[in-house]
C-alpha cells in the first residue's frame, strides 16, 4: 500500500485534551494530523486511509494501543506506531516493542520528547517509504545511543552502500545486520551470513567465493559460494578481523567490481550484494598493526557504525530483563513472571562484559531454575554465587575500582573466568555469553597466555 499523503499522523487517546494538544502540536510541522477516540474509531480510519505514523494511548475503554498497532499493522506494514504508556509500566512497554512498535513514551508525555520521537519517524520515512518498522521489534532499547545507531542504520539501508559494524561482542551487530537487510529494497533477496571466524583458514576462499569440480582433494562436485548465494541480497561477512590476510586482496577486488572467480576457475562470476561487515575487534588497530589491508578497510566502511555497550545504556538492563523474561518464562503458559525492583538493581549494578547475549544467557538460566516464582535479589546472588564461589580472582585484579579502564576490568573478568574454569574456554565464554571465536580474539588480544587457557 502506498501513502496517500507523505506526512499524515493518525493520534489515538480517549482524552479529548491530549488529542487537540497534540493535534495543534504536529500540525505547526505541517503534518496532515487526524485523531480518534478509541480503538474502535482508529480501525476505521486506518481501513479507509494510509498514515505514516500512528500515536496511540496504551490503555482505552475500548481496547488497547496493541489492537491498533495490530490494525495498522494490517493496512500497512510502513505505518510506525509509537505507544503511551502509564509510567513505569515497563511491561507493557516490552510488549509494545516485542509486538512492533516503533518507540514507546512513558506518561505524562513532554511533547518535546513526542515531537522528536514522531519527527525521527517522519525523517526515517521520508529517507526510507518502503522500510517496514516491524523490524524493530526484535532490537529492545530505547538508549539515546542506541536509537542513534538504528537512526543510522535505517538510513543506511536506504543506499546500497557496504557498511562496517564495529562494536563489542554481544552488543547486536548481527541483529543490526539483519535489520538493515530487512528495511532495504533487498530484503526478499537472500541474507546470507559467514562467520570468517568459525571457518577453517584453508576452506574460507572456496566458501565465500565457492569452486569448480576438482579444484582441491575432495571437491567432488562444483559449488556456489556465499557470494553467489547472496545474488541480489546481503551478504554479512562476520569477524571480517579474521580474514586472512592471504585472501585480503581477493575480497578486496570483489568488493570493488563485484566480480571474482571460483577457486579453481578462470571465468569470472558477476554479483550485485549489499556486504555488511562485523568485528569486535579493533580493526584500525590492526591496520596499523599490519594485519589488516587499509585499502581493505577503507572499502568495507563505507557507512561505519556502532552499537553501545550495554553499560552505556542507561535503563535498557530493565526493559531487556523483561523482554527476556517475557521470553523465556511465559512461552504462553499463563502470565509472564513477576521481577522484583531488587533483582532489577542487582541486575544493573553488575557490568556486562558479554553486553545483551551475557544478559539474555543469565536470564535463560534465571527463568529456568526459578520458574513460576518472582525473581527477587536471592535468585540473582544464588546464579552469581554459583559462579563467583570457584573463582579465584587474583589480588592484583582492579576488579571493581572505580575508574579503572574498562579494558582492564574487561581484561581481568576474563582472566578470572578462565581460571575458574580451569583454562576450559567453551566453558568460559558460555559463562561470559560470549561466542568462542571472541573468547579466541579476546585471549590473543589481551596476550593472556595461551597455554594456560588452551
Ligand atoms: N537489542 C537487543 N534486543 C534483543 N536481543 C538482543 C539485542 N541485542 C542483542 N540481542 C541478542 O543477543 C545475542 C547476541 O547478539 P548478536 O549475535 O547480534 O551480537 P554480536 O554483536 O553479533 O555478537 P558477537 O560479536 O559475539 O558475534 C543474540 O541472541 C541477540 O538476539
Amino acid at each position: 500500500m502506498t501513502f496517500t499523503n507523505p506526512s499524515s499522523v493518525l493520534i489515538v487517546d480517549d482524552e479529548a485534551g491530549i488529542r487537540t494538544a497534540l493535534r495543534v502540536s504536529f500540525a505547526r510541522n505541517g503534518w496532515a494530523v487526524e485523531t480518534a477516540s478509541g480503538v474502535n474509531e482508529a480501525t476505521q480510519l486506518l481501513e479507509n486511509k494510509d498514515f505514516q505514523l500512528v500515536v496511540s494511548d496504551m490503555r482505552m475503554p475500548d481496547g488497547d494501543g496493541l489492537d491498533v498497532m495490530r490494525s495498522a499493522r494490517k493496512m500497512s506494514s510502513s505505518t510506525a506506531v509509537i505507544l503511551l504508556t502509564a509510567f513505569g509500566n515497563v511491561p507493557d512497554a516490552v510488549q509494545a516493542m516485542r509486538s512492533g512498535a516503533f518507540d514507546y513514551l512513558t506518561k505524562p508525555v513532554s511533547f518535546e520528547q513526542l515531537e522528536e520521537a514522531a519527527s525521527r519517524v517522519m525523517r526515517a520515512s521520508a529517507a526510507a517509504p518502503r522500510a517496514d518498522h516491524s523490524e524493530a521489534r526484535s532490537i529492545v532499547g530505547r538508549a539515546p545511543q542506541l536509537l542513534r545507531s538504528l537512526e543510522r542504520a535505517r538510513a543506511a539501508a536506504t543506499t546500497d552502500a557496504d557498511v562496517l559494524v564495529e562494536a563489542e561482542s554481544g552488543t547486536g551487530k548481527e541483529l543490526l545486520a539483519r535489520f538493515i537487510h530487512d528495511a532495504s529494497d533487498r530484503s526478499r533477496k537472500p541474507f546470507i551470513a559467514v562467520n570468517c571466524a568459525a571457518v577453517p583458514e584453508h576452506l574460507l576462499e572456496s566458501e565465500l567465493f565457492g569452486h569448480a569440480r576438482g579444484a582441491f582433494t575432495g571437491a567432488t562436485t562444483a559449488k556456489a559460494g556465499k557470494f553467489e548465494l547472496a545474488n541480489g541480497g546481503t551478504l554479512l561477512l562476520d569477524e571480517i578481523g579474521d580474514m586472512p590476510l592471504n585472501l585480503q586482496p581477493k575480497l578486496l577486488r570483489a568488493l570493488q567490481e563485484r566480480e571474482f572467480e571460483r577457486l579453481g576457475e578462470t571465468r569470472s562470476v558477476k554479483v550485485d550484494i549489499r556486504v555488511i561487515a562485523t568485528t569486535n575487534v579493533n580493526l584500525s588497530a590492526m591496520v596499523e598493526e599490519g594485519k589488516f589491508r587499509s585499502d581493505l578497510y577503507y572499502r568495507l566502511a563505507v557507512i561505519p557504525l556502532t552499537l553501545p555497550a550495554l553499560r552505556d545504556r542507561a535503563g535498557d538492563v530493565e526493559l531487556l530483563a523483561h523482554y527476556f523474561v517475557d521470553k523465556f518464562s511465559a512461552k504462553g503458559r499463563g502470565p509472564a513472571q513477576r521481577v522484583s525492583e531488587e533483582f532489577i538493581e542487582r541486575l544493573n549494578a553488575h557490568h556486562w562484559p558479554g553486553n545483551v547475549r551475557e544478559l539474555g544467557n543469565f536470564m535463560r538460566r534465571v527463568c529456568s531454575l526459578h520458574p513460576g516464582v518472582e525473581l527477587d535479589g536471592s535468585c540473582f546472588d544464588q546464579e552469581f554465587q554459583g559462579r563467583s564461589k570457584v573463582a579465584s580472582v587474583p589480588a592484583s585484579v582492579p576488579m571493581f575500582n572505580p575508574g579503572a579502564p574498562i579494558r582492564q576490568l574487561e581484561r581481568a573478568h576474563l582472566e578470572s573466568t578462565l581460571t575458574m574454569t580451569q583454562g576450559n574456554r567453551t566453558q568460559a565464554a558460555e559463562m561470559l555469553g560470549i561466542s568462542i571465536r571472541t573468547m579466541r580474539n579476546r585471549i590473543r588480544e589481551y596476550g593472556l597466555p595461551p597455554r594456560r587457557y588452551a
